[in-house]
């Protein structure tokens, strides 16, 4: 029998890799490398698409806070991406796993010629094995920190573009909250966890507001955009919480995780 879903992305939110001090979570990042490891070593092509350098460049600065000022966000970044890297191929090291950094502007997408090296790129370094860890290219390119006609937005429609430029199986969204509630969770005692989603429309945004925590980004809006291109694409999309990466094993056994939003055409 063939491997259902061979070809995963998983993105992985600031709020699941940093702790309340802002410093790296080790715990989750190791259990996450590990998880995924395995998952590969199970015949499966994994793609991993992380947040968090900024607020961990930030933290490695010693600055009071997140930066507010684009030039320290850029600065942080830097800084913050180096961190992670570092982690991760230690981290993913341990289970004899080669990792690659892929950082991406909105132009990388949008002009055809470098799109097509760049999904050959993920092509190639899936081939050998190889696990890309993407992330936006933020000390580069401002506009996709602060402006207001981004494509990617932030990481949840990074993880979609990926997806879509991949043709991946599946997009896995980890973030700090069990799924998509019918209210934020955060405000509202009594919302309630929707296991499936047939189809996004304006009272499903109506349900979802912003980030969660100082750390997160964009909250559950960008991560239902982020499902709606995933999913007009042909990509069954999970939003679950990353705090257990070990539900991922559940995820590719088919098993009922988080929320799911249903592929379109399925
Ligand atoms: N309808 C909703 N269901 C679940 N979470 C929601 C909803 N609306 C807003 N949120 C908030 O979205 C947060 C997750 O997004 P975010 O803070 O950006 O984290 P991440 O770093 O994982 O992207 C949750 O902690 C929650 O407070
Ligand atoms: N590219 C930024 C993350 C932006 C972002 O989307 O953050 P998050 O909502 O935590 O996924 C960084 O690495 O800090």
């Amino acid at each position: 029998m063939g491997i259902k879903r061979k070809r995963i992305v998983v993105k992985v939110g600031t709020s699941t890799l940093t702790n309340e001090m802002g410093k790296s979570n080790l715990r989750t990042l190791d259990h996450l490398a590990r998880v995924l490891s395995d998952i590969q070593n199970m015949g499966h092509e994994v793609l991993l698409v992380s947040s968090g350098a900024i607020a961990v460049g930030a933290n490695k600065m010693h600055l009071p806070e997140k930066p507010s000022q684009m030039r320290m966000k850029q600065a942080a970044a830097a800084v913050g991406q180096c961190e992670n890297m570092f982690l991760y191929d230690k981290f993913f090291g341990e289970y004899d796993k080669t990792v690659a950094q892929i950082l991406l502007n909105a132009e990388d997408i949008e002009q055809e010629v470098k799109r097509e090296n760049l999904a050959n790129t993920f092509f190639a370094l899936l081939e050998q094995g190889i696990i890309p860890i993407v992330n936006e290219n933020d000390s580069v390119s401002y506009t996709e920190i602060e402006s207001e006609e981004k494509l990617f937005g932030d990481n949840d429609m990074l993880s979609a573009v990926v997806s879509v430029l991949c043709q991946a199986d599946l997009l896995v969204i980890l973030s700090d909250i069990e799924g998509f509630y019918d209210a934020d969770p955060r405000l509202f005692r009594n919302a309630r966890l929707i296991s499936r989603i047939e189809e996004i429309t304006k009272e499903t945004y109506d349900l979802a507001g912003g980030a969660g925590s100082r750390r997160g980004t964009g909250g559950m809006q960008t991560k239902l955009k982020a499902a709606e291109l995933a999913t007009a694409n042909g990509i069954d999309t999970i939003v679950t919480n990353g705090a257990h990466p070990e539900s991922l094993y559940d995820i590719m056994d088919e098993k009922k995780v988080g929320t799911l939003f249903v592929a379109r055409g399925k």
